[in-house]
C-alpha cells in the first residue's frame, strides 16, 4: 500500500526540523529562493510528464514550502531563545534531506495522477506547525483534485 496524500504531506513537514538544524548549524537563512524555484520546477515537470495540469500542483507545492518555512522559523526561534537545546548535528541538507524531499514530492504527483486525492483532509498535526498554517495547507491539498 502506497502512502496516502496526508501521510506524504506530514512526512515532508517532518523533515523540516532537520532542515532547520542544518541551516542553524551553518548559519544559513531559512529561505532559499533558488531552491524553491527548483522544487516548483520539478513539480511542474513531473505533473506535465504525467499528463496533469501543472498549475494546481505548483500552487500546492508553494503552500507546502510556506508551511516548511514556518516550521523552520519556529525551530530557529526556539533554539535562539534557549527554550529548546540547540542542535549539535543534522543530516546533510544537499546529500540527504533534499533528495528525500524530492522523492516525497514525486510520490505526491504520482498519487494525484492516480486520482488518489481525497475529498476531505485533516490538517497535519506536527510540533512547531501553527494550526492556521496546517489548515491552509490541508485546504490547498484539496485543490489537487483539479489537476487532472
Ligand atoms: O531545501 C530547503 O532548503 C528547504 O528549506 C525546503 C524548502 C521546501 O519546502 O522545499 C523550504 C524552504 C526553502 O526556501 C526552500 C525549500
Amino acid at each position: 500500500q502506497e502512502p496516502a496524500l496526508a501521510e506524504l504531506i506530514t512526512d515532508r513537514l517532518a523533515l523540516m526540523q532537520d532542515v532547520a538544524a542544518w541551516k542553524y548549524l551553518h548559519a544559513l537563512p531559512v529561505e532559499d529562493l533558488p531552491r524553491e524555484a527548483a522544487v516548483l520546477e520539478a513539480m511542474a515537470a513531473q505533473a506535465t510528464s504525467l499528463g496533469l495540469d501543472p498549475a494546481p500542483l505548483v500552487a500546492f507545492s508553494a503552500a507546502q514550502i510556506d508551511a516548511a518555512k514556518a516550521i523552520q522559523s519556529c525551530w530557529f526561534a526556539r533554539w535562539t531563545d534557549g527554550s529548546f537545546p540547540a542542535p549539535t548535528q543534522a543530516p546533510d541538507l544537499a546529500a540527504v534531506i533534499r533528495p528525500e524531499i524530492l522523492r516525497i514530492d514525486a510520490a505526491l504527483v504520482a498519487l494525484v495522477a492516480a486520482g488518489q486525492v481525497p475529498s476531505t483532509m485533516p490538517p497535519p498535526s506536527l510540533d512547531c506547525l501553527a494550526p492556521q498554517t496546517a489548515a491552509t495547507l490541508a485546504e490547498a491539498a484539496l485543490g489537487l483534485a483539479g489537476a487532472g
